[in-house]
C-alpha cells in the first residue's frame, strides 16, 4: 500500500473513531431513556394494583407515555444516526415559510482575512431527535428546521456549512464516513485541529447499491432540489414534475413523514398516498415505518381506494379508454336512476285506508317517479321523498281531504291516514320493490347487459363501445377502472344507512397505554393504517404519485377523498399511459379546485446510468418531441445490450437466457417487462429462476426499479395503446445498472439487433 493511501486510511479510521464515540454516547443516552421508560411502566403497574380511580387514571397516562417511548426507541434503534454538519459561527436562523432556517449566513467575523475559520457548531442528524440529560441535542431529527442545512447546503450556496458528513452505521457500529466540503477554500479548524474530509461523497455510494423488492429511504442523501419539495409549506397544492428516476416517489414519501413531524395534530386527520399499482404500494410502503411514523399514513393503489374493492386486473386499452373517460359520468347518472326499474317493478299500488280501497295506476306512478327524480339528490336518499309523495297522491285520491276544512283537523286526519297506510304490508312491499335500496355493485353489474347499457349510453357511446364495455363488465373480477365507476355510483346512489359499530365499553380497552405494550394486542402499522383508513372518508393531505396516469374518473374518485385537504401531486407527463392528457388535466383541475399551486421540478435522474438514459431519450423524442430528459447523475460504462429472437418459443428462450445472464451480473433484482398480453406467458418463461427475477406487464412497471431489466419487443409495447410510446419510455427507464432489449421480427432490428424504435 502506498504511503499516501495509508495516510488516508488512518485519517478515515480516526474520523470513524470520532463518530463511534458520539454514537456510543447516543446509545448510552438511549439506554438511560429505556430504563426510565421501564421504570415508569413498572411503577405504573404497581400503582395499578391500588385500583382507585385516581391511581388508575394516573397509571393510564404514565403507561401510555412510557409505552409510546419504548416503542419508538426500539423501532428506531437501528441505523438512525446518519449525518453531521460542521458550521461556522453565525446567528441562530429564522424559520422561513417552509420551516427551514433561512438566515444561515455566517457571522461577519466567522472567517478570518487569511481564510482561517473555526467551526462554531456541530450538529448530528438522525431519524429521530435525542437530547442529553441537560437537554442539549445529541441528535436532531432530519425534519427539524436546523437539519435543512444538511440537505440544502451546496458549494455554490454553502450558508454556514463547512463540511457535510454522511455516517454509515450498522447497529451500534460506525462503518464509514463520507464527506463533502462545502467551503473547500477555507482552512477550517475544529478545537484547534484541522478539519479533515474523507470519502467520495455519499450519494454515489447509495446509488450504486443493489436493489431489493422494497424501496429504501434516502434521508441521508436527499438533494437540495428535493429538500425544497419535501419541506414546501403544506398550504394548497404542491405540484412536482420530473423525469424518470428524479426521486418523485421518494420525495413524496419523505414529504409525508415531514408533514407529520411538522404538524402532527393537523395530519392526525390522515395522509393518503395514492399509487398506481399494488406492486408500487408494496414497493414503497416499507419506507415510512423506517421514518418513524405511526399509522396516520395510508398508501393505497387506485384499485383499492373504495372500501371492499381490491382490483388489480386491467381492461384492454380500448375498454379502459371508455371507462376512464369523463363521458362515463353521464352514463352512470342514467344508470343510477334507471336501475330503479330493474327488478319486478310493480305498476299499480293498492292500499286500504279508512276502510276504502285507494289505488294509483301506472301513469300516476310514472309521474310521481319523474317528480321525485327531478332533483339531483342521491337516489337512495330520495326514498323518504318517494314515500311522502306516494302518500300525498294516495291521500288526494282517497277524497279524505275534502272532509275537513279546519286546518288542525285536516292535519290530524292526514297524519292518521299516513300512519294507517304506512303500517300496511302491501304499502311497504310496494315501496321496497318500486324504490329499492340500490348498491353500486348492483348497478355496475346491471350495466353488463348490452341492451340496457345501450339505452343508458345513448348519444354518449357508439355501439362498438357499448358492446365492449358491457362484455368487460360480465367478467367476475373488478378491473382497476371499475373501481372509479363504483365510487362514482356510490356518490350518485348515496350511502345506504350503515349501522354505526358500537364500541364495547371495556375498562381495559380504555387503557390505551396497555394496548401499546401488550404484544398480543399490538396492531401492525399496516393494520392500524387499514383501520384508520376504513374509518376515514376524507384526508387532511393527499399525495398523488404518478399523477400523469390518473384518468378523469380516477381524479374524481381521488378528489372526493381530499375535498378539504392540501395536496402534493407528483408526476411526469412523458410517462403518461392515459391517451387523452387534456381530458385528464381538466379532471385534475376540477379535483384540485381553485387552490393556489406551487410548482417544482426535479431535474436529475438518480436511477439510470447515462448509457440507459441516453437510449430512453430516443424514445422520449418520439413520444414527446421537444421534451427534456433529466440528466443522469452517473455512468457505469456498460452499454445496453440488444438481442433478437423469432417470435414464439424462441422469444421465450431468448428472454430466459438474458434473465439468467443478468442474474449473474447483478446482486439484486431483474425485471422483465413485456406487453400486457404477454404477462402470463412471460411468467412461464421465467419459471424456476427464483425470487430475484420478476415478469411484469408494461403498465405494472410504473414507478418500480430493478438492478437490471429485460425489455421484450419494444414494438409490441408501443403498439398496445395510443399512449404506447410513453409506456415504452417507462419500461426503458427501470434499470439501475444494466438493460437488455430483446426484439422480435416485428421490431425490425438492424444488423446490430437494435430495433427500429430505438435507433438513433
Ligand atoms: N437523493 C437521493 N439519494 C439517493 N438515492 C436517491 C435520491 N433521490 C432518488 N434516489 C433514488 O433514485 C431512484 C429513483 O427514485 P424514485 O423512484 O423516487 O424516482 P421517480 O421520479 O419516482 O421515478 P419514476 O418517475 O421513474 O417513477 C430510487 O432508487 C431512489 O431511491
Amino acid at each position: 500500500m502506498a504511503a499516501h493511501d495509508t495516510a488516508v486510511d488512518s485519517v478515515r479510521d480516526r474520523e470513524i473513531a470520532v463518530e463511534q464515540e458520539h454514537l456510543d454516547k447516543v446509545y448510552r443516552r438511549l439506554e438511560e431513556k429505556i430504563h426510565e421508560a421501564e421504570f415508569l411502566m413498572d411503577d405504573a403497574a404497581k400503582r395499578g394494583q391500588v385500583g382507585t380511580p385516581g391511581a388508575l387514571a394516573e397509571r393510564d397516562a404514565q403507561v401510555f407515555r412510557a409505552g409510546v417511548h419504548l416503542n419508538r426507541l426500539n423501532s428506531e434503534f437501528e441505523d438512525f444516526l446518519f449525518g453531521r454538519i460542521d458550521l461556522l459561527y453565525g446567528k441562530d436562523g429564522q424559520k422561513g415559510p417552509d420551516g427551514a432556517y433561512t438566515s444561515v449566513e455566517p457571522a461577519e467575523d466567522a472567517i478570518g482575512p487569511d481564510g482561517a475559520a473555526e467551526i462554531g457548531e456541530t450538529l448530528h442528524i438522525g431519524r429521530i431527535g435525542v437530547l442529553d440529560a441537560e437537554y442539549a441535542p445529541l441528535v436532531i431529527d432530519w425534519r427539524a428546521p436546523a437539519a435543512a442545512a444538511f440537505y440544502r447546503s451546496t458549494p455554490v450556496d454553502p450558508g454556514r456549512v463547512v463540511r457535510r458528513r454522511v455516517i454509515r452505521s450498522k447497529g451500534r457500529k460506525v462503518l464509514g464516513v463520507e464527506d463533502d466540503l462545502m467551503r473547500p477554500e477555507l482552512t477550517a479548524t475544529l478545537g484547534g485541529a484541522e478539519l479533515p474530509a474523507v470519502g467520495d461523497g455519499a450519494l454515489m455510494a447509495a446509488l450504486g447499491q443493489a436493489r431489493s423488492h422494497t424501496m429504501r429511504d434516502i434521508v441521508s442523501s436527499i438533494q437540495a432540489e428535493q429538500d425544497l419539495v419535501i419541506r414546501a409549506p403544506a398550504a394548497s397544492v404542491t405540484q412536482v414534475e420530473g423525469g424518470p428516476g428524479t426521486g418523485k416517489t421518494a420525495v413524496a414519501l419523505h414529504r409525508a413523514a415531514y408533514l407529520l413531524y411538522q404538524d402532527r395534530r393537523r395530519y392526525a386527520g390522515g395522509i393518503l398516498i395514492v399509487s398506481p399499482t399494488p406492486l408500487l404500494v408494496a414497493y414503497t410502503e416499507g419506507v415510512l415505518p423506517s421514518l418513524g411514523e405511526e399509522g396516520q399514513v395510508a398508501i393505497r393503489a387506485l384499485g383499492s381506494l373504495v372500501d371492499g374493492a381490491e382490483a388489480d386486473a386491467y381492461d384492454d386499452p380500448a375498454v379502459a379508454r371508455v371507462k376512464g373517460s369523463a363521458r362515463m359520468v353521464r352514463i352512470l347518472r342514467k344508470a343510477a336512476r334507471g336501475a330503479l326499474e330493474l327488478g319486478e317493478t310493480p305498476d299499480r299500488l293498492r292500499v286500504v285506508a279508512f276502510g276504502r280501497r285507494v289505488e294509483l295506476d301506472a301513469d300516476e306512478l310514472k309521474r310521481i317517479r319523474q317528480n321525485i327524480l327531478g332533483g339531483t339528490a342521491p337516489v337512495n336518499l330520495l326514498r323518504p321523498r318517494a314515500r311522502r309523495l306516494l302518500l300525498d297522491a294516495l291521500y288526494a285520491k282517497s277524497g279524505a281531504a275534502a272532509r275537513h276544512t279546519d286546518p288542525e283537523l285536516a292535519a290530524e286526519l292526514r297524519s292518521s291516514f299516513d300512519e294507517d297506510v304506512s303500517a300496511e304490508d302491501s304499502f311497504l312491499d310496494f315501496l321496497n320493490a318500486w324504490w329499492p335500496e340500490l348498491t353500486a355493485r348492483g348497478v355496475l353489474s346491471a350495466m353488463s347487459d348490452e341492451r340496457r347499457l345501450g339505452r343508458w349510453a345513448r348519444r354518449v357511446l357508439n355501439p362498438g363501445e357499448v358492446r365492449r364495455v358491457a362484455r368487460s363488465l360480465r367478467r367476475q373480477e373488478l378491473s382497476v377502472h371499475d373501481v372509479a365507476l363504483l365510487d362514482e355510483l356510490q356518490t350518485l346512489l348515496g350511502a345506504p344507512a350503515r349501522p354505526r359499530r358500537k364500541r364495547e365499553v371495556d375498562p381495559l380497552e380504555q387503557l390505551t397505554g396497555l394496548e401499546e405494550l401488550m404484544p398480543q394486542r399490538e396492531e401492525t402499522q399496516r393494520e392500524r393504517a387499514d383501520r384508520l383508513a376504513a374509518e376515514r372518508t376524507e384526508y387532511a393531505h393527499v399525495i398523488v404519485d404518478e399523477a400523469q396516469d390518473l384518468t378523469p374518473m380516477q381524479w374524481r374518485m381521488v378528489g372526493r377523498r381530499g375535498r378539504h385537504a392540501t395536496w402534493t401531486v407528483v408526476g411526469d407527463p412523458a410517462q403518461s399511459s392515459w391517451s387523452s392528457p387534456d381530458e385528464a388535466a381538466e379532471a385534475r383541475d376540477e379535483a384540485l379546485g381553485s387552490r393556489p399551486r406551487r410548482r417544482f421540478s426535479l431535474t436529475v435522474n438518480y436511477r439510470n446510468p447515462a448509457e440507459i438514459a441516453e437510449l430512453a431519450a430516443r424514445v422520449l423524442a418520439l413520444a414527446m418531441p421537444g421534451a427534456e430528459s433529466p440528466a443522469a447523475v452517473r455512468s457505469t460504462g456498460v452499454e445496453p445490450r440488444f438481442t433478437v429472437a423469432q417470435d414464439g418459443e424462441a422469444l421465450g428462450e431468448a428472454v430466459r437466457a438474458e434473465a439468467l445472464r443478468l442474474l449473474e451480473r447483478v446482486d439484486g433484482t431483474v425485471g422483465v417487462v413485456v406487453a400486457m398480453q404477454r404477462r402470463e406467458e412471460a411468467a412461464r418463461w421465467l419459471a424456476g429462476l427464483g425470487e430475484r427475477v420478476v415478469a411484469l406487464g408494461s403498465l405494472e412497471a410504473k414507478g418500480l426499479e430493478y438492478d437490471a431489466t429485460v425489455v421484450v419487443s419494444p414494438a409490441e409495447i408501443a403498439d398496445e395503446s395510443p399512449a404506447g410510446l410513453r409506456v415504452l419510455y417507462v419500461a426503458l427507464t427501470r434499470a439501475t445498472q444494466q438493460l437488455t432489449v430483446v426484439s422480435g421480427q416485428r421490431d425490425e432490428p438492424d444488423g446490430n439487433g437494435v430495433p427500429d424504435l430505438l435507433r438513433d
